[in-house]
């Protein structure tokens, strides 16, 4: 199958790699012209057969709308485009519309995988309506994990993307909990070796799993940590999980927990602990520390 691909950064680069790799035309396109297949979106197109289906793998909000804004003045009637960037879900429904009107297709696809999805395939959480997305089982084949799981059609249009936020959201506070036994571990005198006991975990334990697997790969880089900075960023979708979170009024504790120590994590002091701090000596008197100069 011919398909055109918009945005060839860390994902769209090896997503590209591996559809060829199954024998898929692929027409890359990228702001950044030393990884384009073509200068421009208007090449991108006329390249491709009808109905054209167009990827779009760029990061999620402004450069999404661009391209889609640009997509949906390029492409005609019957074709098809697909978003498989982090966008919030309720993107979806708008670039629906809009392209809709035009009588373009759009189908969203949450992928997850990261770096490692060249190798081992991507898992897809694809939203759209069955026909659309029928259409475009052989990419979703290639691009998927090679075992029986790794592809769901999840619903309708923004299905996608609310299941891979649902992900992300499970996937900050996995990270989190075993950031925190991590740091309990190293705290102690009496465990010698606290990235041994992580690799011990990744068999028979209940906890094993690809992101302790992960730890341990980046314990054995730098063993203590000691190189980073005890700092994470954010780009969206943890937000966007505890916002739907509490839309629906679905408790979940863990998760917002997980995204709140993010926040914790780019302050150098914490102002609240200041209040917490004053409060203390307020009412009982409490000692308190002077401000770092
Ligand atoms: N990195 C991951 O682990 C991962 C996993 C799943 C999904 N995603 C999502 O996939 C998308 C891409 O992520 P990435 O990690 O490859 O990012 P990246 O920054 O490595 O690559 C983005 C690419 O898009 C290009 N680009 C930006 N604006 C463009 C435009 N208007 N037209 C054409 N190209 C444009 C950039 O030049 C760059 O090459 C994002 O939405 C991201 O959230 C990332
Ligand atoms: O499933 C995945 O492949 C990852 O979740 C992927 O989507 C990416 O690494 C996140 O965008 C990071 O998200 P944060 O920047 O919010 O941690």
């Amino acid at each position: 199958m011919q398909i055109g691909l918009v945005g060839l950064g860390k994902m769209g680069g090896n997503m590209r790699e591996r559809l060829r790799n199954a024998g898929h035309t692929v027409v890359g396109y990228d702001t950044n012209p030393e990884r384009a297949d073509v200068d421009s979106l208007v090449e991108l197109v006329d390249r491709l057969e009808r109905p054209r289906a167009v990827w779009v793998m760029v990061p999620a909000g402004a450069a999404t709308q661009h391209v889609v804004d640009q997509l949906a003045t390029l492409l005609k009637p019957g074709d098809t485009v697909i978003d498989g960037g982090n966008s919030r879900w309720t993107d979806d429904e708008k670039h629906a519309e809009e392209l809709g009107k035009r009588g373009i297709n759009f189908v969203d696809a949450g992928v997850s995988g990261g770096v490692w999805g060249l190798k081992n395939g991507y898992a897809l959480m694809v939203g759209g309506e069955k026909e659309h997305v029928d259409d475009l089982k052989p990419i979703f084949d290639a691009l998927k994990p090679d075992g029986p799981y790794g592809y769901v059609h999840a619903g309708k249009v923004g299905a996608g993307h609310f299941s891979k936020m649902v992900h992300n959201g499970i996937e900050y506070a996995m990270m989190q909990a075993y950031a925190e036994g991590w740091e309990l571990l190293e705290k102690v005198d009496s465990v010698d070796n606290v990235r041994e006991v992580f690799r011990s975990w990744q068999e028979g334990t209940v906890i094993r799993s690809w992101l302790l697997d992960l730890a341990v790969n980046a314990l054995d880089e730098d063993q203590h940590l000691e190189k980073l900075r005890g700092y994470a960023d954010d780009s969206g979708e943890g937000r966007w999980t505890v916002e739907a979170a509490i839309d629906n009024a679905v408790p979940l504790p863990a998760i917002t927990a997980s995204l709140f120590a993010r926040f914790a994590s780019r302050q150098d002091d914490s102002p609240q602990m200041k209040m917490i701090a004053a409060l203390r000596n307020q009412f009982g008197g409490h000692a308190v520390e002077s401000a770092k100069k």
